[in-house]
């Protein structure tokens, strides 16, 4: 177990806070000492994660669309005369629809495009302008997903998110005079409400496919990001690590 100091003092920023993934990691960092702001596109989707979020320390959400810049720029203001700074930016909203790729229409690859690789840049952007740079201290965490053999079913997300696994080397380097640490994380298929986009029968099966038979949990993934955004790993940067029970090795994603 980590001190329940770990992350004490820190202001945290995760996107898609308000379910999931996400919901799981704002409350791994609110038990762990932080103040958390989380925000998504949907406002009751974020009232009733923080009525819940609230009970483990000093939460608030903000409306926020990763793809639109205003929105973002709003945001960083906001956090700017509420919380004065930002500590650590998850970078955890995104998604995607399965599809075979000769079906994907124009607007389907550049809606996947926009939400996971333009969207993650906007916000890391604007938010190491706004925070990191001139505080010379700051820390981003992208989650991504498995990749390691391409995407096959979801082409448009595997380029988006193998955009934001290059971009998370080249930001370490260029970044790291103003002591910003940026790291990846590749969940392999875990226990989320983002299943729910899936039909069962893509889904059926899918844990004998994976060399340790069982799908993730989203505290599995949430201590991950605690351990990454910490002090405990202050010497790794520009790295991406997967949590995926050894599925990128081995066996179909899923039936295409
Ligand atoms: C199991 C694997 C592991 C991974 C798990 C996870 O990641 S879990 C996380 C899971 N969580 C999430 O994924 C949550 C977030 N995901 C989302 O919000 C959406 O999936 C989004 C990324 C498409 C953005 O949506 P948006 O509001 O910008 O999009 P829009 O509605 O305006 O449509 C734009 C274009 O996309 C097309 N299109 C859309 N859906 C489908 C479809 N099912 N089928 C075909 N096409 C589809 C649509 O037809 C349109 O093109 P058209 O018809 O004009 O030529
Ligand atoms: N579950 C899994 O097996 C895997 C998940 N992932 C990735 O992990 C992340 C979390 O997934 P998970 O929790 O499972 O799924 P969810 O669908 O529950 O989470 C996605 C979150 O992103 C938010 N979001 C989506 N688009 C935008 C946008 N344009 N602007 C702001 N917020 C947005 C959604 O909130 P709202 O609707 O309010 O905008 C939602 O809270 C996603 O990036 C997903 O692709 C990767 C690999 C595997």
């Amino acid at each position: 177990m980590f001190s329940k100091e770990l992350l004490k003092d820190q202001t945290i920023l995760v996107t898609g806070g308000g379910s999931g993934i996400g919901k799981a990691i704002a409350k791994a960092c609110l038990q762990h000492g932080a103040q958390v702001i989380i925000a998504s596109r949907k406002e009751e989707k974020l009232q009733t994660a923080l009525e819940e979020l609230q009970t483990y320390g000093q939460c608030r959400y903000i409306v926020c669309d990763i793809r639109e810049p205003e929105m973002i720029s709003k945001l960083a203001t906001d956090i700017k005369e509420q919380e004065g700074k930002l500590d650590i930016l998850v970078n955890n909203a995104g998604g995607q629809f399965p599809s075979r790729a000769e079906d994907i229409s124009n607007n389907g690859w550049n809606a996947v495009i926009n939400n996971n690789l333009n969207g993650t840049w906007l916000m890391t952007q604007t938010l190491a302008k706004t925070f990191f740079i001139p505080q010379k201290q700051g820390n981003v965490v992208n989650i991504i997903a498995n990749i390691f053999r391409g995407f096959p079913g979801m082409v448009h997300t595997g380029a988006a998110r193998a955009g934001v696994e290059n971009m998370t080397k080249t930001l370490a380097v260029e970044w790291s005079p103003y002591n910003i640490r940026l790291n990846a994380v590749a969940p392999g298929i875990i226990k989320s409400t983002g299943l729910e986009q899936y039909p069962p029968e893509m889904l059926k099966g899918l844990s004998d496919n994976i060399p340790m038979k069982r799908l993730g949990t989203t505290e599995e993934v949430a201590n991950l990001c605690l351990f990454l955004g910490s002090p405990l790993a202050a010497y790794i940067t520009g790295e991406t690590i997967y949590i995926d029970g050894g599925q990128r090795l081995w066996g179909d994603v899923f039936k295409i």
